[in-house]
Parts: structure tokens; C-alpha cells; sequence
């Protein structure tokens, strides 16, 4: 039923970089990951994301773009020692990734620490993720993700679940140790399968009731322990629309960060044209119908829907580009239209 795997794109650092480059790169990033001198040294001429209570700070330039500030290691020592804060603290920063020149990405929560204040000192905001998810460009939103991410995993972590006793991270903050029981915890995410099902000539959107008005998207679920991700799959949309899958094609993956981690790998899937009765589960969504291409292209222009006097959204419209439902809906849209 699975289709052979296709990478309909190739990311930009897979593209323009020569094989040795990405490797070596790669190789530094394991170094700094697992060996905690390795990572001192690279905490030190690295590069440092702020959060306050996970939320990333944000500069906003001149000309009206928002961008995520890289701050210098000892420019945040300064910071901390300017407002009364121990500047050791900065050894707390979790490894993120490492930029093509080879510097460390960190980042840090400040938290505890005025929110003002530190605002200030940075001439910059700290802003929700939802939010700065709309306001930054290109690979930033990804990386602010990451930081979020692991900064909240080990706000979580800091307990062994089998002895109850404190946990110990290494240096990087890729994994945390109870010394008592031996067990070593590793940043987890959720695995979620997101489909696009289509009957040839429409595809199937849904929406639930806590999402804004108007807007439906490509049908999700948690895969559970044991299946298979084509399991989930087809699990998912016999129990959330009621019909059965005969095709699937994949299309590529995401790290989402709402509500908290989930890797979500994306798939195209196909039912029976005869056979595209939806029967609704109402507790896990308020609506699921088919939409034709015309409507589809249409979503897929708006950019900011429309909103009445309350503020609410007035017509259909889709997840913005940076949720991997609005590349399946962008990719079908392209399908067909090479179809017509
Ligand atoms: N990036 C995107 O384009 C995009 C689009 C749609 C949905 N999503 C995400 O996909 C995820 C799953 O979609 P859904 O809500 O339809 O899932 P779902 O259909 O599996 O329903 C959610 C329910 O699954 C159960 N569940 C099982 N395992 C869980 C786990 N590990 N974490 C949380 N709940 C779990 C809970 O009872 C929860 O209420 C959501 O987090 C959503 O934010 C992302
Ligand atoms: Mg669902």
C-alpha cells in the first residue's frame, strides 16, 4: 500500500553545500553534543537565543523585519551581571545547532530574571512562539522551535520517573542522568502522522473546534505504541472521517512545537472515488468535507483571511506555509492542476 519513499524537495543545506562540508559540520555538532569540554569551548565563542519562560526574544529591525538576535556569550555574562545575576549561569544554555561557519547555537532561559529588564538590555521582545512563528523568515522559525523545545524538555526532565530522584544533564543538554537508577533520559517527541486524502478529484480537509474560524487543514493523528506509520495512518482516518485508505505517498516531515513536541511525517493518501461517504467523528472534529481544486486554490491565496467586527476570520482558508499541512495542500493543488 506504501508507495515508494519520494523526497519531493531537497533542503537548501542538502543543495549548495559540497558533501565534505556538511560533514564535517555534522561531525563538530556530534563533538560539542557528546563530549561536555568540547562544548564549554564552543559555549564560549558560541551563539546564545534568549527565551523568557520559552519565549524567544525578537529584534525588530529598522525596516520592520523581526529577527532572532544571536547574542555573544560574554555580551549575555554582561547582561546577567548587569542586573545583579550570576553570570555562571550562562554555562545553562542547551546546545541547539551549529551555524555553516561552525559556531555553536545555544539557547537560554532568563525566566527567573525581570522580563523588562532584560528586554531592554537586548532592545528586543520576548514574543509567544505562535507569534513569532507568523514574524520570523526562513530557517529562523525552525531553529526558535528547537531552542523552545529543548529548553522545555529539560523544564520537565528534571526528576527520574522510576526513583524520583533530581536528574543531571551533561553539558550540551542532549540527554539527563539519574545517577541513582542508571536511566538516561533523552529529549522526546510525539510521532504524528498528517495526511492529505484525496478521491482523485478533491481532497478532505477537517477542522477542530479550537482551531480559528474558517480555517481547515490536512487530518493528524498520534501514532500509538507499536503501529506502523501507515497503521496510524489509515487508524487515524477510519476513526476521524470513517473511510478507508487505498494509496499512500509520502511527502516530507516536520518538528512541530504545539502544544509540545511531535514529529509529524506527512503523507498524501487516496480513497476509492466510490467510496468517499465522510461520517464525522464529532469529539475529535468539528467538520470534515471535501473541497474542490478551484476552492483549495483559493485558500491558498489568502494570506490573512478576512475578519468581521469580532475579530473572526469570514472564509475558508488554510494553515500558513510554514505548517507542513499547507505543503500538502500546495503540492495536491499542483498535482491537479497538472492533471487539468
Ligand atoms: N504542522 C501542521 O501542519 C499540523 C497540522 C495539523 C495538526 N498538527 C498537529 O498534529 C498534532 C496531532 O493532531 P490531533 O490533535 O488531530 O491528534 P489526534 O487526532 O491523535 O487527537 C488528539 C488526541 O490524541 C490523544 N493522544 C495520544 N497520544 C498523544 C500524545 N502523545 N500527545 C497528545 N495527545 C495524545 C489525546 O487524547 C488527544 O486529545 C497536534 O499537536 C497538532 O498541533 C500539525
Ligand atoms: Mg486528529
Amino acid at each position: 500500500m506504501l508507495q515508494p519513499l519520494r523526497i519531493l524537495f531537497r533542503p537548501k543545506w542538502m543543495v549548495s553545500r559540497s558533501s565534505a562540508s556538511y560533514v564535517s559540520r555534522m561531525r563538530h555538532l556530534n563533538k560539542i553534543k557528546e563530549e561536555d569540554e568540547a562544548c564549554r569551548a564552543a559555549l564560549q565563542s558560541g551563539n546564545i537565543f534568549l527565551y523568557h519562560k520559552l519565549a524567544p526574544l525578537l529584534r525588530r529591525t529598522d525596516s520592520g523585519i523581526y529577527q532572532l538576535p544571536a547574542l555573544q556569550t560574554k555580551d549575555v555574562e554582561e547582561i546577567l551581571e548587569k542586573l545583579g545575576e550570576d553570570k555562571e549561569m550562562v554555562k545553562e544554555s542547551i546546545l541547539i545547532n551549529c551555524t555553516e561557519q561552525n559556531e555553536a547555537q545555544f539557547s537560554f532561559d532568563v525566566g527567573a530574571i525581570e522580563q523588562a529588564a532584560v528586554e531592554e538590555l537586548c532592545r528586543g521582545t520576548f514574543v509567544d512562539l505562535r507569534k513569532a512563528f507568523f514574524l520570523l523568515r526562513g530557517s529562523e522559525a525552525p531553529l526558535v522551535a528547537r531552542g523552545q523545545a529543548l529548553l522545555r524538555w529539560h523544564q520537565t526532565n528534571g526528576f527520574c520517573s522510576s526513583t524520583g530522584q533530581p536528574t543531571q544533564r551533561n553539558q550540551s543538554g542532549s540527554q539527563r542522568l539519574c545517577h541513582s537508577s542508571g536511566i538516561t533520559y533523552y529529549p522526546k517527541m510525539s510521532p504524528v502522522v498528517i495526511v492529505l486524502v484525496s478521491d482523485g478529484k478533491r481532497c478532505l480537509l477537517g477542522r477542530q473546534s479550537t482551531f480559528p474560524r474558517g480555517m481547515y487543514s490536512a487530518l493528524a493523528g498520534f501514532c500509538d505504541i507499536g503501529e506502523t506509520m501507515e497503521e496510524a495512518l489509515c487508524r487515524e482516518i477510519a476513526e476521524e472521517v470513517g473511510l478507508e485508505v487505498e494509496s499512500i505517498q509520502y511527502s516530507g516531515s516536520q518538528h512541530w512545537p504545539f502544544p509540545q513536541s511531535s514529529f509529524m511525517v506527512a503523507c498524501h493518501a487516496t480513497v476509492n472515488p466510490d467510496k468517499t461517504h465522510v461520517s464525522v467523528d464529532k469529539v475529535e472534529l468539528e467538520d470534515a468535507r471535501w473541497f474542490s481544486l478551484e476552492e483549495v486554490q483559493e485558500a491558498l491565496t489568502i494570506k490573512a483571511p478576512p475578519r468581521n467586527n469580532k475579530g473572526e476570520p469570514t472564509v475558508f482558508w488554510v494553515p500558513p506555509n510554514y505548517a507542513i499541512a499547507n505543503r500538502l495542500i500546495q503540492e495536491w493543488a499542483n498535482q491537479q492542476h497538472l492533471k487539468s
